[in-house]
């Protein structure tokens, strides 16, 4: 039998390892279920090509090793053919299941909507993650595994680089990560997607074709219909070479941590907070990397590449000074320490006027209550004045707004002007900019025409994202 390391079959060896299972007595929790509690594997079913291959590969290997296997599916509520792929896998398990395998399907259905602004993308891998979680723990499994394949990978080294990440970007997707007690493992990360190919000819088997994999308004799918088959064909090795580029970045980003915890360990004020003249005596490569992680450590999340750049220019000369980090929490100095103030709902307004309205025409800022980023241009004609960016604020799209696109043309509904002018469903989504009652801009549609500059007048055009657009590094997908 070929082990995990070497694809497909695993061994009772890997398993144990990542099991953390001696013995066939020791199971996590109690499942809810009348199985015998023999251990636990999970895998996360989409239904996909992929995902089915793995679970048919799982649950042969572990029924062989004495092992259960649980098949999780999440239904994200989204399409209107997820319902069918749902009695699919119930069907597919079924058989698998009365053949006397030792598999069962758990499905749960996400009944939350993603906010308004927020990218679908980002909010169905976040709710996919915490229920994959959720599952795997009440059902007594501490290894999940994913599908994820070596294609997979070398499209997301691709797209980390395209966003400028750094070393923990093109790092990408890690092969076995422990969060919560539970092992996210991704045994077939330097497998080809055409070995998954010939391993579901050979055994028959089907699965669904999600058609939002096609869908050219996710980044992944332009990447993979439009450039991937010309890269391969340029490059025969890209997948390999994008594939140790991964494992050089995690590697790289492994010892700039490393680096990075023991000069924190020096900097880090009584108060938890960071020592300016300690921090100024640092190399600026020691210094940007002790500031990511400092900031990490005080929730802060993954701070941008722009933001610690400017931190680096500023903080030599600086006194005191306040710093946005994002609608939840600004940087402090005072003192000679820098600390992370958050900012509560009742301060928010700080938080607001830091950011809102803009000073200079070239940032690209983070709106207040996660309504997503918008980038400003000087412009010449067609914009927005500068003077009525003053009192503006950003509200989410309520229903009943008019918009009109010129001078003499009639105020119609958002829904009208956007089918008239062919705006993509993932633009509608962005909050309004407002002035009071008066509409002033919408995504996609522009300025308000009773909102537009007058010739000459000082002026901006607006581009509103539901993500950043040097958007930090998942590590998970
Ligand atoms: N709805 C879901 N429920 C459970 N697991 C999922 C779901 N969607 C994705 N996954 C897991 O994440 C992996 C990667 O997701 P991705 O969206 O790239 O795959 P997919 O195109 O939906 O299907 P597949 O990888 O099975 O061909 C899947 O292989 C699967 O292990």
């Amino acid at each position: 039998m070929r082990c995990a390391r070497c694809l497909i079959w695993p061994c009772r060896s890997c398993w144990s390892a990542a099991t953390n299972v001696s013995s066939p007595t020791v199971a996590s929790t109690t499942p809810p279920t009348a199985e015998p509690r023999r251990p636990c594997v999970a895998v996360a079913l989409s239904g996909g090509r992929d995902s089915t291959a793995l679970c048919h590969a799982t649950v042969r290997a572990a029924q062989a090793l004495g092992l259960r296997v649980v098949a999780l599916h999440v239904h994200h509520g989204l399409q209107p053919e997820a319902d069918d792929w749902v009695r699919h896998l119930q069907r597919q398990c079924g058989r698998w299941r009365r053949a006397g395998w030792p598999l069962r399907l758990r499905v749960a259905r996400l009944t939350q909507r993603p906010p308004a602004g927020a990218s679908i993308e980002a909010w169905a891998r976040q709710q996919r993650h915490q229920m994959l979680a959720r599952l795997a723990a009440e059902e007594g499994a501490t290894l999940l595994l994913l599908a994820h394949h070596a294609q997979d990978q070398a499209e997301t080294v691709l797209l980390q680089a395209l966003r400028g990440a750094g070393a923990a970007g093109l790092a990408a997707m890690p092969a076995s990560v422990v969060r919560g007690g539970l092992t996210w493992a991704r045994p077939w990360l330097a497998c080809s997607p055409d070995a998954i190919d010939h391993y579901v000819d050979r055994h028959g088997l089907s699965h669904i074709e999600d058609p939002s994999n096609r869908d050219p308004r996710f980044e992944r799918n332009r990447l993979r219909v439009q450039v991937w088959p010309g890269l391969l064909a340029a490059f025969p090795d890209a997948e390999q070479a994008l594939g140790t580029v991964a494992r050089q970045a995690w590697q790289a980003a492994e010892l700039i941590d490393e680096v990075a915890a023991a000069d924190l360990a020096t900097l880090r004020s009584p108060s938890d907070g960071l020592d300016q003249r300690a921090w100024l005596a640092l190399s600026p490569a020691r210094q940007r990397a002790s500031l990511r992680r400092w900031l990490k450590e005080q929730g802060a999340g993954q701070a941008s590449e722009r933001f610690i750049e400017r931190l680096l220019s500023e903080l030599p000369r600086a006194r005191s000074g306040r710093w946005p980090v994002d609608a939840l929490c600004e940087l402090r100095l005072y003192r000679g320490t820098l600390r992370l103030a958050r900012l509560t709902p009742g301060n928010t307004a700080a938080t607001d006027t830091a950011l809102w309205p803009p000073t200079a025409p070239t940032a690209c800022l983070v709106l207040p209550s996660g309504l997503g980023w918008v980038q400003l241009r000087a412009v010449e004609e067609g914009g927005l004045p500068w003077s009525r960016l003053a009192g503006s604020t950003w509200r989410p799209r309520g229903g009943g707004e008019r918009f009109s696109l010129g001078p003499d043309r009639p105020a119609r509904s958002l829904k009208q002007q956007f089918q008239a002018l062919g705006v993509p469903a993932w633009q509608r989504q962005g909050p309004l900019l407002w002035s009071g009652e008066q509409l002033l801009w919408v995504p996609g549609l522009g300025v308000e025409a009773r909102a537009r500059a007058a010739a000459g007048e000082p002026q901006l055009s607006l581009r509103w994202s539901a993500e950043a657009p040097d958007a930090a590094a998942q590590q998970l997908e």
